[in-house]
């Protein structure tokens, strides 16, 4: 019998965190081993046989000279990406919770580059998110045929989707790919149609993030995101970057944007001096999971011939 006090050998102290209601596991691999391949952060992120989350991050010794920590991401579906900046804000308080370091604020390495990190005395977390890439192969997205057409500094895109209407979106990368679509409202977006529809198209080798941007006035925004390996989520963070950029881009918004998601409220500056996104980071548990009980049975084991 294993308690809370005393867990089985081989456990991986986790804790269960949100950033707007995007929700995480946070493991630290600096204190205790830990290999987590892409099949284990899926049956981690499962929110039937598992913890359950939108994704996994892994808190990790740094490779670059420069860096406090490296962390590393990946999707409820296994997958491991870019970027995650909801992720971000968690992975700064875990640091902090933890006792692995009060240093503030913190340099953290990602598999692009190194992001600064700050706890502010609001209780917020505030990111300089890197950098940002318009430029299609950075996604990669294939425009070749396609219509577009300027609006502001933005290129809109015109896709074609089998049996849906055609859509426009502006296409860029927060090092993580992300398509940004304009809509009235938020509420009444086919976040569940057109999501899973831009997500998967073949002219984003990779999948992409497909964000739905309802501008309320210059310094205000609603945004639904469907994300690539998650679903649609409560919030996105870099989701939120790309939304913000893109409506200052197209001359819709002004920095500083206030993004309501519809977990909470995120704070996008995007100006000379960089991209900063500021928001919550909320630790919900913490606890101890055993990674060889994380076992998905095949349904109807009993009865199958
Ligand atoms: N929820 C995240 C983004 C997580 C990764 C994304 N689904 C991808 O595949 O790029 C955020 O807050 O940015």
């Amino acid at each position: 019998m294993h308690t809370l006090s005393s867990p089985p050998p081989g456990a991986w102290r986790f804790a269960k965190m949100h950033g707007a209601g995007n929700d995480f596991v946070v493991l630290d691999a600096v204190s205790q081993p830990i290999e987590l391949t892409p099949e284990l952060a899926r049956r981690l992120a499962d929110r039937h046989f598992g913890i359950g989350a939108d994704q996994i991050l892994i808190v990790e010794n740094p490779m670059h000279p420069e860096a406090d920590f490296r962390y590393r991401i990946f999707n409820a579906d296994g997958g491991e990406v870019e970027h995650c900046g909801n992720g971000a804000r968690c992975f700064a308080r875990f640091v902090r919770e933890q006792g692995l370091s009060r240093r503030n604020p913190l340099r953290a390495e990602i598999c692009t580059g190194l992001l600064t990190l700050t706890l502010e005395d609001s209780g917020e977390v505030s990111v300089d998110m890197g950098q940002v890439s318009f430029e299609p192969g950075s996604l990669p997205f294939d425009p070749d045929g396609l219509a577009s057409r300027r609006q502001g500094d933005a290129t809109i895109w015109q896709l074609p989707l089998d049996g849906l209407p055609t859509v426009e979106f502006a296409a860029l990368a927060i090092s993580n790919p992300h398509a940004v679509l304009i809509v009235d409202d938020v509420a009444t977006a086919p976040v569940g149609t057109l999501g899973p529809a831009i997500t998967h198209h073949p002219r984003f080798a990779n999948e992409v993030n497909t964000g739905f941007l309802q501008v309320v006035d210059r310094h205000n925004a609603r945004l639904r995101v469907y994300e690539r390996g998650a679903g649609e989520t409560l919030a996105c963070g870099t989701g939120a970057c790309a939304a913000a950029i893109t409506g200052i881009r197209m001359g819709l918004l002004d920095s500083p944007v206030k993004v309501q998601t519809r977990g909470g409220c995120l704070t996008i500056a995007w100006n000379e001096t960089g991209l900063r996104m500021s928001g919550p980071a909320t630790t919900v548990f913490q606890g101890w999971i055993d990674p060889h009980a994380l076992v998905r049975p095949t349904e109807f084991k009993d009865i199958a011939a």
